[in-house]
């Protein structure tokens, strides 16, 4: 990974900080993306201690924020001559049923409006890097998940639960339209669902008897956040995954995701509304 530019999005915490310690390991230049400047470089150290690589920077990224997520791809397209992968991983649960200054439903916005404008945004840089590889940290729940477009945005119906697996849907359906648009652009895009690993996503359990429990059950029952890491470094470093785009990883293989998650139509129409409920300027 010499030479490449990596961006990780919630690279401070859990999944995203050990994908970035391995990725910089690889010789990489790793660019975390996250809310607080402080957490920021205390992440940005932890990196470089454990890789030994002094290519490692923060950048500022609030998802709940699209001005936010249009400030930190400006910098990034002054600061970066290329791109050569971008891990959207960052996202919360438990957000409850609130809305964010831009209007859309808080869960809906960090897990997928958020991600869907930063990849838009960024597809110049990709494009010019090519190859270059897209990587949507989604998950298993996504199994769960609805495509209502009369409730995109969660005003009829929501509940944590269906916030979470809904937005994990729609960041496949993206990976699919992605991989139908960037077809001839040499830049891929692939879901991964990382496994199930005690990390600070379950924070919003806030009962610290309950949540503690949690946290021992999944230590004992699945893996740690290392091991959650080994697809999204797979599918950004592997030859065996180039060229290859639209697909869904789990466990560094290839698996099958939600029927729902296959649906072309469904990807395409869910982009279109995206682009107008992020107020993009130009829609394609
Ligand atoms: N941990 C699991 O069991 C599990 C299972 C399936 C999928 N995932 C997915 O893995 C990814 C990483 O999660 P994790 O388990 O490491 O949890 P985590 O809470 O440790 O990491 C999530 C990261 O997202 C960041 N984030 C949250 N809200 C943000 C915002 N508004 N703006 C910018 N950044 C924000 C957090 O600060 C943190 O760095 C997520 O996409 C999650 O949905 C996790």
């Amino acid at each position: 990974m010499v030479g490449k530019v990596v961006i990780i999005t919630g690279g401070n915490s859990g999944i995203g900080l050990e994908t970035a310690k391995n990725l910089a390991e690889r010789g990489a230049k790793v660019i975390i993306a996250c809310r607080s400047a402080s957490r920021g470089a205390a992440a940005k150290e932890e990196i470089i201690k454990a890789s030994g690589n002094p290519n490692v920077n923060y950048e500022l990224l609030d998802l709940e924020s699209l001005q936010s997520v249009r400030e930190f791809c400006a910098t990034i397209m002054k600061k970066e001559e290329r791109l050569d992968v971008l891990i959207n991983n960052a996202a919360a649960g438990g957000l409850g049923n609130s809305k964010t200054k831009d209007g859309l439903h808080k869960g809906m916005q960090v897990n997928f409006f958020g991600p869907f404008l930063l990849t838009y945004l960024l597809l110049p840089l990709l494009k010019s890097s090519a190859p270059s590889r897209i990587i949507n940290v989604s998950s298993a729940m996504h199994h769960y998940g609805k495509m209502d477009f009369d409730n995109l945005n969660m005003e009829k119906q929501w509940s944590d639960l269906s916030v979470y697996a809904n937005s994990k849907l729609y960041l496949n359906l993206m990976t699919l339209e992605l991989s139908r648009r960037l077809n001839n652009n040499e830049v891929t895009a692939n879901a991964v669902h990382p496994g199930i690993a005690a990390t600070n996503l379950f924070k919003h359990i806030t009962n610290s008897i309950i949540r503690n429990t949690v946290m021992k059950c999944i230590n004992f029952l699945f893996q740690d956040s290392w091991e959650a890491a080994q697809t999204s470094v797979y599918v950004a470093v592997s030859p065996e995954v180039a060229g290859k785009s639209g697909l869904y990883f789990s466990n560094c293989q290839e698996k099958k995701p939600s029927k729902l998650s296959q649906d072309p139509d469904l990807a395409k129409k869910l982009w279109l509304k995206s682009e107008k409920l992020v107020n993009l300027s130009c829609h394609s």
